[in-house]
């Protein structure tokens, strides 16, 4: 089960909030939905959902239009709390998956099995506003999957978590990836998305700029380096691989700038063909790179307002990128 976006357009007044997304969402790996505030993530999510209706375009689950009985079988974890203040913790998760229209039993079954995964055993009988801030949002998530949804859409959820909880919600997060659920969430963690999603959608000022798999676009992207200990000092092998540079040279290490549409294994073998290759391996630029290439340094101050700008235009990379092979054989860090 895919979930897509086609063309999809929104504003608030005359805010254009976004400007024709498209998108496609993978069951089985986790896609993690990134930009800088004010890009359009939350508007998007909430589209995806259905709780906003767009302008123009459409929502798709293999290219079938999506709709609101479909939708009941959804997970949502939005970015504000929606809990209850004074009811109880576990009465709370059964609350919303009798919502969801499972039985008394089910549902209750299912509330202390989440609670159990999300290390809230012991808060069965509290008050939900007696609990932390990083609590509240774990009892939120167990609220948006009491109904084990199979399109999980989550704003931020790892904002205000602890490093355990944040281990724990990515082992979640994953299991139920591993198990065919769509999961798409936002994040304004780069280094945790990167260790994390295998998948990634960048949106800028409403538009998507990037997206694909996260391996290809960092492989493919210009900030790839070989490293490598090559006994041939003449350079003169590299001149055949146009627009591959050397960076730097440090004792028997050479750093050679790969430019997009080389592959650095052709590279790799032109080093061999020179001289015996003693050691190699390729340095991908990290999704934090990425993401300041693609966005602009601008990003830093929010993107409200820039819909059309000249910006958005000079967003690089943005279509989809086949599997990396630039792993095979070398290290990469
Ligand atoms: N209720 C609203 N009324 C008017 N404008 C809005 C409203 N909600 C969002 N916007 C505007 O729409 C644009 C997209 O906002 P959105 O909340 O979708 O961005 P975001 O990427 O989720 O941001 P953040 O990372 O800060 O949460 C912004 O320009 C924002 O100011």
């Amino acid at each position: 089960m895919a979930l897509a976006a086609r063309d999809v357009a929104y504003s608030y007044g005359d805010r254009v909030a976004l400007d024709g997304v498209d998108l496609e969402i993978s069951p089985g790996v986790l896609t993690g939905l990134l930009g800088p505030n004010g890009a359009g993530k939350t508007t998007l999510m909430r589209i995806l959902l259905g709780v906003l209706t767009p302008d123009r375009g459409e929502v798709l689950v293999d290219g079938v239009p999506v709709d609101s009985e479909a939708r009941q079988h959804w997970g949502y974890m939005p970015q504000e709390r929606g809990l209850y203040p004074g009811m109880q913790v576990g009465d709370q998760v059964v609350y919303f998956g009798r919502l969801h229209g499972l039985s008394r039993p089910e549902t209750t079954a299912r509330a202390r099995e989440l609670l159990d995964e999300l290390g809230l055993t012991d808060r069965w009988d509290q008050r939900t506003d007696k609990l932390s801030g990083g609590l509240q949002q774990r009892l939120q998530l167990a609220t948006a999957l009491v109904h084990a949804p199979g399109v999980i859409v989550l704003d931020e959820p790892f904002a205000g978590l602890d490093p355990v909880a944040v281990a724990e919600l990515s082992d979640s997060l994953r299991e139920r990836a591993r198990s065919g659920c769509v999961v798409l969430f936002s994040s304004h963690q780069l280094d945790l998305v990167q260790n994390l999603c295998e998948d990634i959608v960048l949106v800028n000022a409403g538009r998507v700029v990037l997206r694909g798999r996260l391996a290809g676009l960092r492989a493919a992207s210009s900030g790839v380096q070989l490293r490598l200990n090559v006994r041939a000092p003449d350079r003169r092998w590299l001149d055949r691989f146009q627009g591959a540079a050397v960076v730097s040279e440090e004792a028997d290490e050479v750093r050679i700038a790969i430019p997009p549409g080389t592959d650095p294994l052709d590279v790799l073998d032109g080093a061999r063909a020179a001289g015996r290759v003693d050691d190699f391996g390729l340095d991908l630029p990290s999704l934090s790179q990425l993401f300041l290439e693609s966005v602009g340094s601008e990003a830093s101050a929010g993107s409200d307002g820039l819909v059309g700008s000249s910006r958005v235009s000079t967003a690089r990379g943005a279509e989809p990128v086949g599997p990396v092979e630039a792993r095979r054989g070398g290290t990469t860090r």
